[in-house]
């Protein structure tokens, strides 16, 4: 018989809710504090067990998640497992009509018996939570598979010679909390991409990723075209982050790609 025709596994409907997971879970900090937390194949719902009315549900859209990772805590002597889930979902900006998207990290510990594996296990379970890490790390050309390997360019003089500040500020923690392995090249002179790519053995990488600003992406493009391969090469992912002082290419394929 086909399973997906048999009713839903009870323990995964609570509430109402069919999920792919459910799970009843604490408060890193607060053991009394407990959520409910079920998983469908679009969001993460999390609400608070409590006896008072008004009680509060979030749900977070997987579109919005970066990924997720299960771990124990650092005190050996700690039965829990923890998971921690990352999202980026458009929030309004503080005193400013716009939207942006905003970290919202979700961190639940899971202590449902006294060993420490199986709570483990029950965290590692909800750890390959579905997620579009490379929506925001400005994969655009094509489809990429999951996990990737990815290469990024940073011109450090960029723009007003904030690229690599920005890399380190913003993108890199996302990249970790997405497990999305990356190889940096901060490029040291003009051409240096194009001479790069042009020479890299490119079936270590799914996807390259330039931040800068258009002129950087420009020199990719040409070491790709340069190659003997180039009908191949220029299948490869790319993206580009914004990292210069125009952005206008990075700008319109972003608006597009929406
Ligand atoms: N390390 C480097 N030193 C000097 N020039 C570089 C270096 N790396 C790249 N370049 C060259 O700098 C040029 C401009 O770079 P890029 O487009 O990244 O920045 P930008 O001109 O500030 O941005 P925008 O196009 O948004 O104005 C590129 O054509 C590239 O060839």
């Amino acid at each position: 018989m086909d399973t997906d025709t048999c009713a839903p596994d009870p323990s995964r409907q609570r509430n109402g809710v069919v999920g792919v997971l459910y799970g009843e879970f604490t408060d890193t900090l607060n053991d009394r504090v407990r959520y409910s937390v079920s998983l469908t194949e679009r969001a993460l719902t999390v609400q608070r067990i409590s006896s008072s009315p008004g009680r509060t549900k979030v749900v977070f859209n997987l579109t919005d998640c970066v990924g997720c990772r299960a771990y124990r805590g650092p005190d050996g002597a700690d039965v829990g497992a923890y998971f921690t889930a990352y999202f980026y979902p458009f929030k309004r900006r503080w005193m400013s009509a716009g939207v942006a998207r905003q970290r919202v990290e979700q961190c639940f510990r899971v202590a449902l018996v006294q060993d420490p594996l199986a709570n483990l296990q029950e965290a590692e379970r909800w750890a390959p939570l579905p997620s579009c890490g490379l929506c925001l790390t400005g994969v655009v050309y094509a489809e990429v598979r999951r996990p990737c390997r990815v290469m990024i360019l940073v011109n450090p003089h960029s723009g007003r010679g904030q690229a690599l500040q920005l890399f380190t500020g913003h993108v890199q923690g996302m990249l970790t909390e997405a497990a999305i392995p990356y190889t940096l090249v901060i490029t040291e002179h003009q051409n240096h991409a194009r001479e790069l790519v042009r020479k890299a053995d490119l079936s270590q990488w799914d996807a390259l990723v330039i931040m800068s600003g258009d002129g950087l992406l420009f020199e990719v493009i040409n070491g790709l075209m340069d190659r003997e391969d180039w009908q191949e090469a220029i299948q490869t992912p790319l993206g580009i982050l914004p990292g210069g002082s125009g952005n206008a290419l990075a700008a319109s394929v972003h608006h597009y790609s929406q």
